[in-house]
């Protein structure tokens, strides 16, 4: 079979642009192994798929593939074709990223498990991908499986996608049937690239990752012109040149070309060290004789979700910074600056582009950089307005405006698509009708099974509403979201205070009605985290100077020296020292000593979920 590892400038009516999206679990890896071999890019090692350690080699470093794009070739009626397979982050916290990905494709196979039906990722892609003028072509996966139902399931494709399920296709990615035939498919059925090959070049970078021995490695796809190597590059929105040291294409290793075409897709490499220099979304051309006008759709990453990460060990600080630092290099979207809490002395407040991102991040940060980190209650970005009409950003509570006079507080909103088998529709509900959420309409995507959409206040789903609602729906529910603008809403600060004196890690911006709960449910906690200390410690949360629960912990005795008045110096300082040694591994906030596992329970959102309720 001819491969097109050299070829460069194949003509565009030959190339289709795709992409798999569908579902986590669905089998979207396992199906791109398939592709790999059926067209010959992995096919002696295919021939040994019986040497099951050596397919596991191949499937490890076939992830590494997979993430980026690979070029594959596929005959149709006796005519060449070259594929590109785009991946797609697949998360909704990535969705940016995602839909860059998908306006480098001109389809999307739209690949569905056939034992388990559309899920919420599966119609969140979906929008995505006709949002893009993608074509779609549906497929049905898993058909090897005795508990799949392709006739129900291909009826739920059809209904949603507004074709007969005749022509939903089915396929065992596990067994490589139905394959061919979807590759026969994508080729018939997706549009060939357009684009002006006499114009100025313009590429989109669709993705961007940082390998640490060739630098930034950059996704493009060409819309228009040409990128050879040896030209300098300019990045339109920042109007930064780099030398290209590398252009290539990937099939389904790295091999180096001699340029990109119209419509085709491929990397570059420029020498720069950072992911922050060629941005997910940017527009490449020429230095000499460049485009004037970028390709729609650059956007900045805007973190969504903030926190406070801090080491556990103060001393760690510097670690910490060098980690950031690090993780930076790779992650466009983190966003960093440090901050100091009375509480937990100096760390940094990071923004994230959503809960699986921070939980990534700090995971990272502490499996690869053997940190050990606190991190504070996440929330969410609020603008607030004064009566004076100035503005305030706040993502940290403890920026938030006391003495003056608000007018009005806005904050983020989500749409929420739910979907789950219609037995539950009444839990989730009233589920979501606690979190502020309205409810914007209800399908049946078949008799048994449905899809619920809400607007819903981003910070209510970013604590504990995932897990809630698995729980509450045996599992059976999915979920996704998708910034949806802002909108006013009543909301204020809750204070946590020990011995009169605020904690400012505790602080929580949160709903007037949910405020009392939050107060409650958070000097409860304390009270039972924190060690009796000498003396009496009242535990009490406010908003404002208004006082709305308070708890005490009472002292374990008056005064230890309460007994030796007058008496004996030596035996004075002994029970002072003695009382030294539990002091050890305690923050000291005023003049109480709070136990570091304390901060940790306290803010862990896992707890407060099961708290809540
Ligand atoms: N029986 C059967 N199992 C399959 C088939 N395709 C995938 N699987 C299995 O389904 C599971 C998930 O497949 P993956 O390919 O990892 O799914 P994915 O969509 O890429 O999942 P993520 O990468 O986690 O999003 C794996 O255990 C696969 O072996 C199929 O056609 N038949």
């Amino acid at each position: 079979m001819t491969t097109f590892a050299d070829t460069t400038f194949t003509p565009p009516e030959l190339i289709r642009n795709f992409c798999i999206i569908a579902h986590i679990d669905h089998g979207k890896s396992t199906l791109a192994d398939r592709m790999l071999q059926l067209t010959g890019v992995v096919e002696e090692r295919a021939m040994r798929a019986q040497y099951l350690d050596r397919m596991d080699i191949e499937r490890e470093r076939g992830i590494t593939i997979k993430a980026q794009n690979v070029r594959l070739p596929w005959q149709v009626d006796g005519q060449d074709h070259v594929l590109h397979m785009i991946d797609t982050p697949g998360h909704v916290d990535f969705t940016y990223e995602v839909s860059r990905a998908l306006e480098a494709c001109e389809g999307a196979v739209l690949l569905v498990d056939a034992a388990q039906g559309i899920e919420a990722q599966t119609l969140a892609n979906l929008y995505l991908a006709l949002e893009n003028n993608l074509q779609i072509i549906p497929v049905l996966n898993k058909i090897d499986l005795p508990s799949a139902d392709p006739d129900k399931y291909a009826g739920e494709l059809a209904h949603i996608i507004g074709c007969e399920p005749e022509e939903v296709l089915r396929v065992s990615a596990k067994t490589g049937m139905g394959v061919g035939e979807l590759l026969d498919a994508v080729v018939k059925q997706v549009p060939a690239p357009q684009g002006d090959a006499d114009a100025p070049a313009r590429a989109m970078i669709f993705d961007s990752v940082y390998d640490t021995y060739r630098g930034v490695v950059t996704y493009i796809r060409v819309v228009d012109g040409k990128i050879t190597p040896r030209e300098r590059i300019k990045m339109m929105s920042t109007g930064a040149t780099h030398e290209l040291l590398e252009v290539g294409i990937i099939s389904p290793e790295p091999k180096a070309s001699k340029g990109l075409g119209v419509g085709e897709v491929g990397y570059l490499i420029t020498g720069v060290k950072d992911v922050r220099q060629s941005k997910v979304g940017d527009t490449v051309t020429s230095e000499r004789h460049g485009a004037k006008e970028a390709l729609a759709g650059y956007r900045e990453p805007k973190p969504m979700v903030y926190s406070g990460l801090y080491p556990v060990d103060g001393s760690d600080y510097p670690e910490l910074r060098e980690a950031l630092d690090k993780l930076q290099l790779n992650d466009a979207a983190l966003d960093y600056e440090p901050e100091t809490s009375v509480a937990l002395g100096f760390g940094f407040r990071c923004g994230f582009l959503g809960l699986l991102h921070l939980e990534i991040t700090r995971d990272r940060l502490e499996r690869e950089f053997g940190l050990d980190l606190i991190s504070t209650a996440p929330n969410v970005v609020y603008d607030v307005v004064l009566d004076d009409g100035k503005e305030i950003h706040v993502t940290n509570p403890s920026d938030w405006p006391t003495g003056s006079k608000i007018d009005k507080v806005l904050e983020p909103v989500s749409k929420v698509s739910i979907l789950a088998p219609s037995e539950f529709i009444g839990t989730i509900m009233e589920l979501c009708q606690n979190k502020r959420g309205q409810l914007l309409g209800m399908d049946y995507l078949s008799e048994d099974r449905v899809e619920l959409r809400y607007n819903m206040p981003l910070g209510e789903i970013i604590f504990d509403f995932f897990d809630t609602l698995k729980s509450r729906t045996r599992g059976y529910a999915s979920l996704d979201y998708e910034e949806a603008g802002t909108q006013a809403a009543d909301l204020v600060k809750v204070d946590i205070l020990l011995q009169g004196e605020g904690v400012d890690a505790f602080s929580a911006i949160v709903h007037k009605d949910d405020a009392y709960n939050y107060g409650n449910r958070m000097v409860n906690r304390l009270r039972e985290l924190i060690p009796r200390q000498n003396f009496e410690v009242p535990i009490q949360a406010a908003i404002g100077a208004r006082i709305i629960a308070r708890e005490t912990i009472r002292a374990i005795r008056k005064d230890v020296l309460a007994k030796c008045y007058g008496g004996d110096i030596s035996r004075k300082r002994k029970l002072l020292e003695k009382q030294k040694e539990g002091k050890k591994r305690m923050k000291t906030v005023g003049r109480v000593e709070v136990p570091q596992e304390a901060f940790v329970a306290a803010l862990s959102t896992e707890d407060s979920g099961k708290n809540k309720k």
